[in-house]
């Protein structure tokens, strides 16, 4: 985001102004014409612009006060203009953009100020802001954070999780709608397991200045880890919906440089949980150092770096998240206290995890059957997507679902 004043445009403006005064106007009437102009250079004086842009080419990012400010301005509705209607996220929401050039009035506290779209270079948009020069300071201290703000709480509102599927191939993230409806509240895990993540996400999503005072990155680091179905995917998706973060699936596997690796990092915005699955498969190296390129083995040493060095300073408000099936093949360097702040297991169905889904599935409290599950689920070693299967089968008989799952923790025990 840059500032300029307008001035200098409107200086450019007039001498062509007198050049066709010449050309045009009567002399006597020229001086008239003049008069006005310098009124309106002493206005345009006065006047202060901010610029911001689509593009922060310096972090080879989309700038997230123009994403902002794009969010806010489509809640402008302006009916005299005609303007664009975008589809986006779920299907009842629409986002409404300015057309280029076009302009919109805002009013904050009692200062007015005037909203242009419009292109610096072709196929790259800003937003110029422009207010009277007394109001600098309000406009910087207080109205540009309410737009932050704002338009956070209007993707609150139209929120539908989206997963964005990041490798270097794409300029872009792809990104898909992701439908998963897990929350906290659905989740089958422990209560008490659940109660501290909760606890623990809260601390961080109002951790600001927190970080700030004890001089660390705004982000927090959890390894996720436990057998395939245990709801380490549905844990993030719950964590996700939580936070209204988007998540974004980190797929490393063909980073092969330091910039690559870089570039890969800075698509991914603040308010964002990075996913880095199956972690250990990353870092057990397939070598090929003939080449000279890095191999997997430098990529997770690399990332390591990229956490806890220069970089992880680039945006804040992030969540890290690494997953494994198998805790014992991870690299002891990702164990060390302080690399991760938090980790969590996900092990096999508990009973009160049981409950959750029976809850879930058959919107059942209490059965005589639970009893005989409960017994079972000690030595059946079933995870919750098993048990949650199970429950799933084709039928509205609660009843014939329980003897089934029994039947089936029967065999497994
Ligand atoms: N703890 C859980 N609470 C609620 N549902 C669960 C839980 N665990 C698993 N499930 C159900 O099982 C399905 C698969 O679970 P999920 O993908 O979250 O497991 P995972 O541990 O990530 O597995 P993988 O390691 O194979 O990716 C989920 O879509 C959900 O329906």
């Amino acid at each position: 985001m840059l500032t300029r004043s307008v001035a200098n445009d409107v200086l450019t403006v007039g001498k062509e102004l007198r050049t066709l005064a010449d050309e045009f106007i009567p002399r006597e009437y020229q001086d008239y014409y003049i008069h006005e102009m310098q009124k309106l250079l002493r206005k345009n004086d006065n006047e202060f612009t901010i610029v911001i842009d689509e593009y922060q080419p310096q972090l080879n990012t989309a700038d997230e006060m123009f994403k902002a400010v794009e969010t806010y301005l489509g809640t402008k509705v302006n009916e005299s203009c005609i303007r664009k209607v975008n589809v986006c996220k779920n299907k009842e929401t629409l986002a409404v953009t300015m057309n280029v050039n076009e302009e919109i009035i805002d009013d904050f506290d009692g200062v007015q100020v005037k909203w242009r779209s419009t292109t610096e270079q072709p196929g790259l948009r800003c937003y110029e802001l422009t207010f009277h020069n007394k109001h600098r300071f309000k406009i910087l201290e207080s109205y540009l954070p309410y737009i932050l703000e704002r338009s956070d709480a209007i993707k609150a509102e139209e929120s539908g999780l989206k997963l964005h599927m990041i490798h270097d191939g794409y300029p872009e993230p792809k990104t898909i709608i992701l439908d998963n409806p897990m929350t906290f509240k659905t989740l089958a895990i422990e209560p008490e397991l659940k109660k501290t993540i909760i606890e623990d996400l809260n601390n961080f999503k109002n951790g600001k200045g927190y970080y700030r005072r004890i001089g660390k990155a705004w982000k927090r680091g959890y390894l996720i880890y436990g057998p395939s179905g245990t709801g380490k995917s549905s844990l993030i998706a719950a964590m996700a919906n939580y936070l209204n973060y988007d998540i974004y699936d980190m797929d490393l596997t063909k980073v092969d440089s330091d910039s690559q690796l870089k570039n890969i990092m800075l698509k991914t915005p603040s308010k964002s949980i990075l996913v880095f699955e199956d972690f250990d498969q990353l870092q057990n190296p397939i070598v090929d150092d003939t080449t000279g390129k890095l191999s997997p083995k430098k990529t997770f040493s690399r990332l390591l770096n990229f956490m806890d060095g220069i970089w992880s300073c680039c945006r804040e408000e992030q969540i890290f998240v690494f997953t494994t099936k198998c805790i014992d093949k991870l690299d002891p360097t990702l164990l060390r206290p302080g690399r991760m702040d938090m980790h969590i297991h996900l092990s096999h169905c508990t009973f009160s995890a049981f409950k959750q889904l029976a809850f879930n599935y058959l919107e059942l409290e209490d059965h005589k059957l639970f009893e005989r599950i409960k017994e079972l689920l000690q030595s059946a070693n079933a995870t919750p997507a098993e048990v949650a299967g199970e429950l799933m089968k084709y039928t509205t008989n609660s009843t014939l679902l329980l003897e089934r799952l029994i039947a089936y923790l029967d065999n497994k025990s």
